[in-house]
C-alpha cells in the first residue's frame, strides 16, 4: 500500500514515482494473461482518451461514490489521463493530485462504510471531492451553472437499469441539465469489474466482502442472498464476498425494489392507489394510450391507431384518460410510461417496435420500470420463425425485452406474441388492419383476465340547444359536480351551429336524472334530445 504521505514527496521529487504510481494499473493489466480484461481495459481507456481529446480538463468531471464500478473508473481515469498526457505532464509536476474534478453526492441514507471509503480513497489518491448534498438533478444544475463542465464520467454498466438506451457517449436526458454522460465501462460485465479489481489489487469498499454486490442506499440494499453461507449454529447470517457471485446478472438481487408508499403491498396493476379489482367493483377501469413516433409529431404521418384504439377500449367499457404522442427517444418513452402506468389500470403503447435505431419502445418501458433489457429466448424463437435466422446473432436487439416483468401472450393468428410488462402492453401494430387483428387476439387472450376485463359498456345521450354558451355555462358546471360519475361534455360543430351537450356513463337512470335536472333549470323546450 502506498502511504498517504506520499503525496507530499511527490510534489517536489516526482517523475519516476509518479509514472510508476499512475502506470501500475496499466502494467498489471498488460502483465495479466486475461485477454478479455485487456480488451475491456483498452476500450475503456480509448473512451477516456477520446473524451479528454474532445473536452478540456476543466470541462470534465467524474461522478464518484465509492461503489465498485466508480472505483474501477477512478483507476481507469488515472491511467487514461496519464496515457493521454504522456510523461510530459509528469515533468511539469502536474500529476500529483488527481486532475479531474470529482463530484460526490453525499446522502444521509448512504452506508457509513461507503462514505468513509469514498473519503479515504479521495485522500489516498489526491482526489479533491466536490461534495453535493442535494438531489442529483438540482446538484448538477447548480454545478453546471458554476463550472464550465460539459462532460461527466460515470461508472454505469449495461446491466444497470439506468443504462437502458445509453451509449458510451450519451447526452443527459431531457429535463436534466445539458451535459455529455461518458460511460467508459458501459460494456463491462460484473465479472469484468471484479477481474479488474482483483488483478490490479486495488482497494474496494468493505461492504463487498460482506455479501453486498451492488450498493444503493441503506433503505434499499441488503447483502445478496445468493452469497449467504447458511450456518444453522449461528443466529447471524454470513456471506461470501461479492467477487464470488457466479452469475453477474443477479448482481442486484440485494437491491430491494423501490416501491412508492401508495403502491406498497398492492398488485402491480394499480391506478390512483386503487387496484384493478377495486376499480372493477366501482365499474371504472382506466387506460392510457401512447403512440411513439417522431413522424407523427412532425405531421408527416397521421396517427390513425390512437382514435381507433380509444373506440375499442370504450366499447368494452374502459375509460381512456389520456392519449399521448412521444418522440422515438428512450427517455421520452420512459417518462410518459412512468407517469401513465401508476395513474391507470393499463397503458397501451405502439410505434417504435422493431430492430431499427428508432425502435426504442421496449427500452423506454424497461427504463420506466427500472429494469434492464435482456435477451428473451422465447421471443427470439418466435422472431426466428417469423423473420428467419438472419435476425438472430450476438445482439438481436429485437429479442431484448424488459427483464423480469415481461409476459408473452401467443395467439395463433399473430406471428409474434403480444408483450405485456406488468400493466403496460406493447403493440406491434403499424396500421388499422393489424390493430384490429391484435385487438381481437388481445380480447381472446386477456378478455377474461383482470388485465383487460370486459366492463359494462358506456351508454350516452345528447341534447341540443339554441341557448348561448354564457347562459348554459354555470348550470352545466354545477351539474358536473352533482353527477361526478358521468362525463358531461359540450361542443359545437361550428361557432354558428347549435350547442350539443353529451352525457355518458354506465347507468342510464343517472343520465336521465342529470338531463332532467338540467332541463328544470331552464324554460320548457330549451333542450331537445337527439337520436
Ligand atoms: C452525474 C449523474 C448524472 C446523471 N444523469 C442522468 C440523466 O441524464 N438522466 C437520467 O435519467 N438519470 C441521470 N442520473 C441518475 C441515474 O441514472 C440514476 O437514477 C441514479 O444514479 C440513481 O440510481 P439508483 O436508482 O440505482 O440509486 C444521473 C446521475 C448522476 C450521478
Ligand atoms: N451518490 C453518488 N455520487 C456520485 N456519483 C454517483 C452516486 N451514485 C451513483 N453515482 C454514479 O453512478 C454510477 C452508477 O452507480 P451504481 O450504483 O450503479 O454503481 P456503483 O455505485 O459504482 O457500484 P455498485 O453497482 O456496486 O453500487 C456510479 O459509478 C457513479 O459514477
Ligand atoms: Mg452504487
Amino acid at each position: 500500500m502506498i502511504p498517504f504521505a506520499f503525496n507530499f514527496y511527490c510534489e517536489s521529487l516526482l517523475c519516476e514515482f509518479c509514472v510508476s504510481r499512475y502506470m501500475e494499473i496499466d502494467k498489471a493489466i498488460r502483465e495479466s494473461g486475461d485477454q478479455r480484461l485487456k480488451t475491456k481495459y483498452n476500450n475503456a481507456i480509448h473512451v477516456i482518451q477520446r473524451a479528454l481529446a474532445l473536452y478540456s480538463i476543466e470541462e470534465v468531471a467524474f461522478s464518484f461514490n465509492g461503489g465498485k464500478d466508480s472505483t474501477v473508473l477512478l483507476h481507469l481515469l488515472r491511467a487514461g489521463y496519464f496515457l493521454h498526457k504522456g510523461e510530459q505532464s509528469c515533468s511539469n509536476g502536474g500529476l500529483t493530485n488527481f486532475p479531474v474534478r470529482t463530484i460526490y453526492f453525499e446522502s444521509s441514507s448512504a452506508f457509513t462504510e461507503i462514505n468513509s471509503f469514498t473519503y479515504d480513497i479521495a485522500s489516498l489518491y489526491g482526489v479533491q471531492l466536490d461534495i453535493i448534498r442535494t438531489d442529483f438533478k438540482s446538484g448538477l444544475e447548480a454545478l453546471l451553472k458554476a463550472k464550465p463542465i460539459r462532460a461527466i464520467f460515470l461508472g454505469v454498466r449495461i446491466g444497470d437499469p439506468t443504462a437502458v438506451g445509453q451509449e458510451q457517449f450519451s447526452p443527459s436526458s431531457p429535463g436534466w441539465p445539458p451535459f455529455m454522460r461518458v460511460n467508459p465501462i458501459l460494456d463491462w460485465s460484473y465479472r469484468d469489474v471484479w477481474a479488474f479489481i482483483l488483478t490490479c489489487k486495488v482497494q474496494y469498499c468493505s461492504l463487498y466482502d460482506q455479501g453486498y454486490t451492488s450498493i444503493g442506499s441503506i433503505h434499499d440494499t441488503v447483502p445478496n442472498a445468493l452469497l449467504c453461507i447458511s450456518d444453522s449454529s449461528s443466529s447471524k447470517e454470513k456471506f461470501k464476498p461479492a467477487y464470488l457471485l457466479s452469475d453477474g446478472r443477479l448482481e442486484r438481487a440485494g437491491r430491494v425494489k423501490k416501491i412508492s408508499p401508495s403502491v406498497r403491498g398492492r398488485s402491480p396493476t394499480v391506478a390512483n392507489g386503487m387496484d384493478i379489482v377495486d376499480s372493477q367493483k366501482h365499474g371504472m377501469l382506466t387506460a392510457s394510450v401512447i403512440a411513439v413516433g417522431d413522424e407523427i409529431l412532425s405531421g408527416t404521418v397521421e396517427d390513425q391507431l390512437g382514435p381507433s384504439f380509444c373506440k375499442k377500449l370504450h366499447s368494452i367499457g374502459w375509460s381512456v384518460t389520456q392519449t399521448a404522442v412521444v418522440r422515438n427517444d428512450v427517455d421520452s418513452v420512459a417518462e410518459e410510461v412512468e407517469r401513465r402506468k401508476s395513474a391507470n389500470n393499463m397503458v397501451f403503447i405502439y410505434g417504435g417496435v422493431g430492430p431499427l435505431h428508432s425502435d426504442v419502445t421496449s427500452a423506454g418501458v424497461a427504463k420506466a420500470f427500472g429494469v434492464r433489457l435482456a435477451p428473451d429466448e422465447e421471443f427470439e424463437e418466435y422472431l426466428r420463425h417469423f423473420i428467419g435466422d438472419h435476425c438472430t446473432g450476438d445482439r438481436n436487439e429485437m429479442a431484448q425485452l424488459p427483464e423480469g416483468i415481461t409476459e408473452l401472450f401467443h395467439h395463433e393468428q399473430l406471428p409474434v406474441p403480444l408483450i405485456k410488462c406488468q400493466n403496460v402492453i406493447i403493440l406491434a401494430a403499424t396500421n388499422i388492419t393489424e390493430l384490429d387483428k391484435e385487438w381481437t387476439c388481445l380480447l381472446e387472450l386477456l378478455g377474461c383476465s383482470e388485465s383487460l376485463a370486459l366492463m359494462e359498456p358506456f351508454t350516452s345521450k345528447s341534447l341540443t340547444t339554441n341557448l348561448p354558451d354564457v347562459e348554459v355555462a354555470q348550470p352545466l358546471s354545477k351539474l358536473c359536480l352533482e353527477f361526478p360519475d358521468l362525463h358531461i361534455g359540450s361542443y359545437r360543430k361550428s361557432r354558428q351551429e347549435i350547442l350539443i351537450i353529451s352525457f355518458e356513463g354506465k347507468d342510464r337512470a343517472r343520465i336521465d336524472s342529470a338531463i332532467e335536472s338540467l332541463c328544470k333549470k331552464f324554460r320548457a323546450g330549451a333542450f331537445s334530445e337527439t337520436a
